[in-house]
């Protein structure tokens, strides 16, 4: 995926000054913010979902978005959800989901209308929905709120996965946790992106 000069403002509030990134085949990446910086802005331009006011988006392939703000409908159960993706994105099966949620050890709620799951259950189905079709590019917006610790993990071992197969995973958070993970790193301040160093670059 390839940014280039992005810029955006809501009315006379510039957000977003010109980011510009290159995302490779088989990177992990990673930007932090704190709140109202501009990520979900970022993301929503890079999915396609808003328009830049200025600059370009270029990416190749298959391509994941997970929101920050989970697109469900609540009567509708796990397997419906997952029966209704399954026939948008044109798969004959659902293989990649069924492996998603072992990982994640969701596969117990099939069944459970999405109203009933818990936030972190909620989050689950939302990063099997992105992840179903083995997007190329994926981007995942706060993806592991909500998570117990086990699930946290799982989540990171399921991203570097990916990232071992070649696909490109870029996570926005406002917290710089397990940067050690992470391939790359950039901190979104100003309205641009900054390389973060990580701390034991930074000592030596
Ligand atoms: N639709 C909108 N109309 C007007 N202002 C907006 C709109 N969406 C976001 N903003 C403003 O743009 C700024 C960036 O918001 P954004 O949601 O992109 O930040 P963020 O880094 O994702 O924040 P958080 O970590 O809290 O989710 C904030 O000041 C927000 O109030």
């Amino acid at each position: 995926m390839d940014v280039h000069d992005v810029h955006h403002s809501y009315r006379q509030h510039a957000v977003l000054r010109g980011v510009g990134l290159r995302l490779k085949p088989g990177t992990l990446a990673g930007i932090v913010g704190e709140n109202g910086a501009g990520k979900t802005t970022l993301l929503k331009i890079l999915s396609g979902e808003l328009r830049p006011d200025r600059g370009t988006v270029h990416h190749g392939g298959r391509f994941g978005y997970c929101p920050q703000t989970v697109v469900l409908d609540d009567s509708f159960t796990v397997r419906q959800h997952l029966d209704f993706f399954r026939s948008a994105f044109g798969l004959t099966g659902l293989e990649r989901a069924e492996e998603v949620m072992e990982t994640l050890a969701f596969t117990e709620y099939l069944d459970q209308r999405a109203g009933r799951l818990s936030g972190g259950s909620r989050q689950k189905l939302n990063l099997t929905l992105a992840l179903m079709h083995d997007p190329d590019v994926l981007l995942l917006d706060e993806p592991y709120q909500g998570f117990d610790w086990e699930t946290y993990l799982r989540f990171w071992e399921l991203a570097t996965r990916l990232r071992d197969a070649g696909r490109s995973v870029l996570v926005v958070s406002h917290l710089a946790y397990d940067i050690d993970r992470l391939d790359q790193l950039w901190r979104l301040e100003g309205g641009r992106l900054h390389i973060q160093e990580r701390p034991t670059e930074a000592a030596a």
